[in-house]
């Protein structure tokens, strides 16, 4: 498979819809957020809407849905989540470019695996029959873990692509010997995955910190995702430069 000329930045709004939601008013903006991000040049912008609207909420899908259309259409919208009815009717209403699908229970307070492709092959299959249509991907979460086998399983669903799980090496931020064998995991099953024709993307707990190491250690990545850390960044940044500082580590 062809190495992707640079891997593009995503930016997940999730945080600062979680920070919007602390009072019944509209600020901080997640569209105007959206917009800083963008005029900053991310590639696109990803949410997780969840059920409970803990965060982003289905009218944000929708207006986002929205922004991108009108005014930046050379971006893309990628949408994450376990596939409900609910859920795939969202994405048949909004038509994102992306659909990342991530076998999360409701309850779950975030992502914290990828998915069982042999055990949930059949699921797999008909919710990707139903979503993939010319102008749209699908990318299915995978645990780092997953080599050969798992990707040789995931390829099988008709997936575009995967989403590596990086949580468990951005949890090794005080331990450099777990952190080298966390990106041993995910290189692994990221040449696996690109020598079987399936593209790669990554994300969770990816920081200014951890992303220079994986950058190197697993290069061939198509996109990263990125929230909760460029969130954190940009409270001390702006958001227009923490944008900017991811991008500059991705283009390095
Ligand atoms: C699919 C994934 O990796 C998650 O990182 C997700 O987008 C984050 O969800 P929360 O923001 O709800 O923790
Ligand atoms: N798919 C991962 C994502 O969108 C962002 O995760 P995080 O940076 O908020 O951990």
């Amino acid at each position: 498979m062809r190495v992707p000329p640079v891997t593009l930045l995503s930016v997940n709004l999730n945080a600062v819809a979680q920070l919007r939601n602390r009072r019944n008013l509209p600020w901080p903006s997640v569209m105007g957020i959206a917009r800083v991000v963008l005029d900053a040049g991310a590639s696109g912008i990803t949410v997780h809407p969840r059920p409970d609207e803990r965060h982003i909420r289905r009218t944000d899908v929708f207006e986002l849905a929205e922004l991108l259309r009108r005014d930046y259409p050379d971006r893309e919208f990628n949408i994450e989540g376990y596939p409900s009815d609910d859920f795939l009717a969202l994405i048949e209403a909004v038509q994102p470019q992306q659909v990342t699908l991530v076998p999360d229970d409701p309850a779950q307070a975030t992502s914290d695996h990828g998915w069982d492709f042999v055990g949930q092959g059949a699921l797999l299959r008909q919710v990707i029959g139903r979503l993939k249509t010319p102008g749209r991907r699908i990318s299915l979460f995978c645990d780092p873990d997953a080599g050969e086998a798992g990707v040789a399983a995931a390829r099988d669903t008709g997936t575009d692509r995967i989403e590596l799980f990086t949580g468990p090496y951005g949890a090794c931020f005080d331990d450099e010997a777990a952190a080298r064998r966390e990106l041993e995991k995910l290189a692994d099953t990221t040449r696996a995955a690109r020598g079987a024709g399936v593209g790669v993307n990554a994300g969770h707990d990816l920081t200014l910190a951890n992303l220079p190491a994986f950058q190197r250690a697993v290069p061939g990545i198509a996109e990263v995702s990125i929230g909760h850390g460029l969130t954190s960044d940009a409270l001390l940044l702006g958001f227009a430069e923490a944008t900017r500082r991811y991008r500059a580590v991705l283009e390095s």
